[in-house]
């Protein structure tokens, strides 16, 4: 078609320059042009022509050249040992700075396989090691193996005790300095660095005890990348080297290296100084250190941080009836499939290519392409198939009628050609209706398929990749899915974004092959179109897996959608509940957003309690504001939604949440919305989910005497009949040992807990700036709550402002602050707010200043650090005053 094209373009250009005589200077202008773009064109034809001419498919060309003896020796240990049950499965990074390449890389490397890290740029005192018995830390990294050797004396002897207490060792990284070539003896160890040499043939040292998802054996041929590599020479039994690599270059006299072969990562036994390390002579960008330093994990932390073995693999051909005639599959493509799907399944366990459909595409290509077609329809039983939409609509357009008649037309359709969907799995046109949630997406999809799993690439969002994650939602297993570089227009080798060698390079350890490596589920999307032209995802996965096989001991292998949902969530079972994100901060989220939906119906402001601080007594005033609204009331829960500390709440979803917030018309743009739920404070899910949806947000938080608040508390309990506070003194419930009764111990803790208010105000502080953070004395809004009204409308600048003196009067019968009506009348808070009780038993009281003593002391010091505008509340000033 292309030849045809270049044809007529020649034939024409050629007809116009017959008439070459009778034109004007312009004319010969416009005839120097067109001869140049005539030539150039010619060569594009040809060009062109030898795609059309080449008829040979690009086909995997990757051997092993795996020897035999050593790649049968090992079968991979698990490295675990009895010293992991004292250490925590999180792993200390000693950066050189926040920002360096290489500690962005490991941080980047960590998060992909879901180890939990603290990073801690080099210099700093370091971090608490331990936690009562239990070492906090499995392996430490250092970016800079410098870093570590000239750490100070005291840290040094700390980090170094901790090793060899713990039995936890040390990854580090020793990177070329200088564009020269030199050696220097490093301080302390019997240890030669040599650095920026070029090194060349670099194999792995098939004897080292650490390799587990590593297979050695095979060599990179020719010199690897750059001439920064630091090699290391010793003198002691204790260093084993790791990798053997051959020096590409000369260096003369001046680098005295014996014999050509060089150690481009080395182990460390700890012979020495009872510490075991592994040392890189290059970082993270050389894929091959990628896999070392996983191993290296595993065997330093004693398997607590060992990855598994298994990958799950799952080729979602997105719609293989969708794609433009002319680039569609054909009869030889469709063989071509089945052939490759036989040949993946020796690498891969029980491998079948997944096919999505659009009914209505079917046969809608070119004659010979419509044979291709049919075809799939009649090899239906040797693929799995799983069901788009109709006309490969985008579910976030409708509402449930409209994709319920869509769905029931493709279902009709499978049910015609006889189409085995049997896994209850379904996936949406880019991703539309997943996530961010459409909620009729997820109904039609009950209703009509009895859909259990979906997957997305868009959770939490596309990018960065390794950290997308999966979640469980109106009984749909959501997993993430993975990006294989294959998109709707990759028909061509030659023709591939970057050229072969960018596809190449992502096989063979690039993005791709770490894609496999990090993740023990992997769901790739492609697209029919891959399958027909080139079949570049034929290329691409046989290819791929070639490539794991030669350098990996995983276990590959596909399993039906529905076991692959199990096997996800029983790995990370954390990631059920799912997270919301605002879908007006993703640009890719609101283009797949219901266009019904508003952006501003979000909470800018929320006081977060804790309870029985005067937190109904604040909602009530602002809502008093004629530009600050709270949202509707809900039945049961009423003012408070609970959302986001309750899981029963947060699963409604975040329409649920948005629709508790009404505008009088969408434009409306004067509304400040705000929330008030006093649980959320001391609830550790809280500031997380938070941060997430409303990152901006601004907060209340309201602090009273911690005795007060737990005494209100067991009031507020009896009032509600709760019967320990029925059965119990006060004291008998704050003094509740592990002995007692559930009841009581519940609650104690209810009356105990919200008050630890450092701890609990630190994790906010994890997630927030203190500028998004006023703080209030709650005994301020009882004893002046116009000022309090005055600091709120200042701390989320809200106009009009409003003088509250005017709107509150002190109620002599209530013995608090109520709504003005008119010059005699009030409106108080209800008869639950402001309640009498008799006054607190003495023991209780000393009890509880005991009790909270360390606790308020540390809260005056996190107050001093955050340097609040708002003064220390008087309550806290008093009580260190007494105490200390
Ligand atoms: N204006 C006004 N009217 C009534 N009550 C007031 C007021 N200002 C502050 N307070 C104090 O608020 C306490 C109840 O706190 P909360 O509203 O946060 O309680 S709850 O967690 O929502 O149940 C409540 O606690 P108790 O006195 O123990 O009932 C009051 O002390």
């Amino acid at each position: 078609m292309y030849s045809r094209r270049c044809f007529v373009w020649l034939k024409n250009s050629l007809l116009w320059k017959s008439n070459f005589r009778k034109c004007s200077l312009t004319k010969i202008l416009i005839a120097l042009f067109s001869l140049s773009s005539l030539s150039f064109l010619a060569y594009q034809c040809l060009i062109d022509h030898s795609h059309v001419k080449r008829h040979e498919i690009p086909v995997s060309t990757i051997e092993c050249r795996l020897n035999p003896v050593s790649g049968g020796m090992f079968s991979p240990s698990d490295h675990s040992s009895s010293s992991n049950h004292r250490i925590d499965n999180k792993v200390l990074v000693i950066v050189e700075t926040q920002y360096s390449y290489l500690g962005q890389d490991i941080i980047h490397l960590l998060e992909a396989i879901r180890v939990k890290y603290k990073v801690e740029p080099n210099g700093k005192t370091l971090p608490y090691l331990t936690h009562g018995n239990k070492g906090k830390y499995s392996a430490i990294i250092f970016e800079n193996f410098d870093a570590y050797v000239n750490m100070d004396a005291w840290n040094r002897e700390l980090l170094d005790k901790y090793c060899r207490d713990f039995n936890v060792g040390i990854i580090s990284f020793v990177a070329s300095r200088d564009n020269i070539a030199y050696s220097k003896r490093m301080k302390d160890f019997p240890l030669t660095i040599y650095q920026y040499m070029a090194i060349e043939d670099y194999e792995l040292n098939p004897m080292s005890n650490i390799w587990r998802i590593t297979r050695p054996g095979e060599i990179i041929r020719g010199p690897l990348k750059d001439d920064e590599w630091v090699i290391f020479q010793f003198e002691h039994a204790t260093y084993k080297p790791l990798s053997y690599a051959k020096l590409s270059r000369n260096y003369g006299r001046y680098i005295d290296l014996s014999g050509n072969t060089v150690f481009p990562a080395i182990q460390d036994l700890g012979l020495l100084d009872g510490i075991q390390k592994v040392i890189f002579g290059n970082g993270l960008r050389f894929w091959l250190h990628c896999l070392v330093f996983l191993d290296s994990l595993s065997y330093l932390s004693h398997g607590k941080l060992s990855l598994p073995l298994d990958r799950y693999v799952l080729i979602d051909i997105d719609d293989v009836f969708v794609g433009a005639a002319g680039k569609r599959m054909k009869v030889s493509d469709v063989h071509a499939l089945l052939a490759a799907q036989n040949r993946l399944r020796s690498h891969i366990k029980g491998f079948y290519f997944n096919l999505g459909f659009s009914g209505k595409y079917y046969q809608k290509g070119t004659p010979e392409e419509n044979l291709g077609d049919r075809l799939l329809v009649e090899m239906r039983d040797k693929f799995w198939w799983f069901p788009h939409m109709w006309h490969h609509e985008q579910p976030h357009k409708f509402q449930l009628p409209a994709l319920e008649r869509g769905m029931l037309q493709n279902y009709h359709f499978a049910q015609k050609y006889n189409i085995p969907v049997v896994n209850n799995y379904a996936v949406a046109p880019h991703h539309s209706g997943v996530y961010p949630v459409h909620e009729p997406l997820y109904e039609a999809w009950h209703k009509v398929w009895n859909i259990t799993v979906s997957s997305t690439e868009e959770y939490l969002h596309l990018r960065p990749a390794r950290r997308r994650r999966g979640f469980f939602y109106r009984g749909i297993k959501v997993l993430p899915r993975q990006t294989c570089g294959l998109y709707t227009h990759n028909l061509l080798i030659d023709k591939y974004p970057g050229g072969r060698e960018k596809l190449d390079a992502s096989i063979r350890g690039g993005e791709l092959f770490q894609t496999f490596l990090y993740n023990k589920v992997n769901i790739f999307m492609t697209h029919m179109c891959n399958y027909g032209s080139d079949r570049l995802a034929l290329y691409t996965f046989e290819s791929a897996v070639k490539f794991l096989q030669c350098w990996t001991n995983l276990h590959l292998q596909t399993i039906p959608p529905q076991d692959l949902a199990q096997v996800y969530f029983s790995s990370y079972p954390d990631e059920l509940n799912p997270i919301w994100v605002n879908p007006c901060r993703d640009k890719r989220h609101l283009a797949i957003w219901s266009p019904r939906k508003v952006c501003n119906t979000l909470p800018h402001l929320i006081v977060i309690g804790p309870q029985k601080t005067g937190t109904t007594a604040i909602y009530t005033f602002l809502n008093m504001h004629p530009s600050i609204r709270s949202n509707v009331k809900q039945p049961v829960i009423f003012e408070e939604l609970h959302f986001f500390s309750s899981d029963q709440y947060y699963n409604k979803g975040l329409d649920w949440y948005m629709n508790a917030f009404k505008l009088d018309n969408p434009n409306q743009t004067d509304i400040v919305f705000f929330e008030k739920t006093a649980a959320y404070f001391d609830n550790p899910m809280a500031p997380m989910r938070i941060a997430s949806l409303i990152p901006d947000v601004k907060l209340v938080l309201i602090l009273l005497d911690p005795i007060k608040r737990a005494y209100s508390w067991y009031q507020h309990a009896r009032a509600h009949q709760n019967p320990a506070s029925l059965n119990y003194t006060f004291y008998e419930i704050i003094t509740a040992g592990e002995g007692s009764h559930k009841i009581q111990r519940d609650l104690r803790n209810r009356c105990l807990n919200p008050s630890l208010y450092a701890q609990h105000l630190e994790r906010w502080l994890d997630y927030f700036h203190p500028s998004q953070l006023l703080i209030l004395d709650g005994q301020e809004i009882k004893e002046n709550p116009p000022l309090v009204m005055s600091k709120i409308q200042k701390f989320i600048e809200v106009k009009p402002y409003i003088d509250f003196r005017k709107l509150l009067r002190y109620d002599a019968k209530k013995k608090f602050y109520c709504q003005v009506l008119s010059t005699d009348n009030t409106k108080c808070l209800g008869p639950g707010k402001g309640r009498v009780y008799p006054p607190m038993e003495e023991s209780a009281y000393r009890f509880l200043k005991m009790f909270f003593r360390r606790h308020n002391v540390a809260l005056s010091k996190l107050l001093m650090k955050l340097n609040q505008a708002t003064p220390v509340p008087a309550w806290l000033k008093e009580d260190l005053q007494e105490t200390l």
